[in-house]
């Protein structure tokens, strides 16, 4: 006789209320990513800055071109990403109008912003929000199904046949791999003035130390500035390390962190291993 499936438990109206809200908010969030890539592709934060940091709808939609019949829709966006936490509400102007204005998250997406400290951060988002990376997590199902002998794909490696960093996703997308390249200096770059500052005692004492994986050396160059006597070599991949122009500060090397890692008393690996699965992490720790 087959088995009976068991009784679901009926919940309360209330936990069913909050269940179905629930739903929604997750059935939906992809579209919480999608209205921050929206407000990047517009250039909403750029405008905002180019404003004095505060705009009215009227202000914004004319500062970028929005036709008329879109205004009612930018003012959800606006309000949607304000929920978010990606702009604040600015109160109101003497006219009783609706402001918003730039908080930390979107100054770190102002473009065409030159500072010590300023990196914005927008490659970063349109990379993580691009079609490619979209395609791989709705793969997500079918790869799990999937039985596999040895090491096991990741899921964009599974659905696009490509891995992120080598050749093989320079050549299925060049623009979405200079994008994910230059995020990931964005970010190398935005808290490095935090680092150095909270972290200062981190390198009292340290002679020498490789970033592995150190893409175009602001860390490594903030560190030698910061600590003098720090003997600083950045590791990467010969193409990243080919387009960064030398200087007297560090020492580049090419190469690739698993076949070796240039000598020094300290090793950084910053944002590194989450990429790897735990054997190649042994074996770059090995290194
Ligand atoms: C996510 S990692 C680390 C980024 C950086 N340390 C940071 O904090 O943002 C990205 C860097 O690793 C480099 N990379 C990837 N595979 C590598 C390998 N096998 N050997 C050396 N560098 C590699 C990439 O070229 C890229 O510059």
């Amino acid at each position: 006789m087959a088995a009976q499936a068991p009784a679901i438990e009926v919940p309360t109206d209330a936990e069913l209320l909050q269940a179905q809200a629930d739903l929604w908010r997750h059935t939906l969030y992809y579209l919480t990513s999608m209205g921050l890539r929206c407000a990047v592709k517009l250039g909403i934060p750029t405008a905002m800055h180019k404003l004095g940091g505060v705009t009215s709808l009227p202000d914004l939609a004319a500062a970028l071109s929005i036709p008329a019949s879109k205004h009612p829709f930018l003012a959800r966006l606006m309000r949607a990403l304000v929920t978010s936490g990606v702009f604040a509400a600015g109160g109101s102007d003497d006219s009783g109008a609706e402001l918003f204005r730039l908080n930390p998250l979107s100054r770190v997406l102002v473009d065409d912003v030159v500072a010590d400290e300023h990196h914005s951060q927008t490659s970063f988002v349109l990379a993580g929000t691009s079609p490619h990376y979209m395609e791989a997590a709705l793969g997500m199902a079918d790869w799990f199904k999937k039985d596999v002998a040895g090491p096991v794909p990741s899921v964009f490696e599974d659905v696009h046949s490509a891995s992120l960093f080598d050749e093989s996703s320079a050549a299925l997308d060049p623009e979405l791999d200079a994008l994910v390249t230059e995020g990931l200096e964005a970010h190398d770059n935005l808290g490095i003035g935090t680092i150095m500052r909270e972290c200062h005692d981190l390198f009292k004492g340290l002679e020498s130390l490789t970033d592995c994986c150190g893409g175009d050396g602001k860390t490594a160059r903030a560190i030698a500035k910061a600590h003098p006597h720090v003997k600083c070599t950045v590791l990467d991949l010969p193409k990243v390390i080919e387009k960064t122009p030398s200087d007297c500060v560090v020492n580049y090397v090419a190469g690739d962190l698993f076949h070796t890692v240039p000598k020094a008393q300290a090793v950084m690996l910053k944002l590194v291993l989450h990429h790897w699965s735990d054997d190649d992490c042994v074996k770059i720790l090995t290194q």
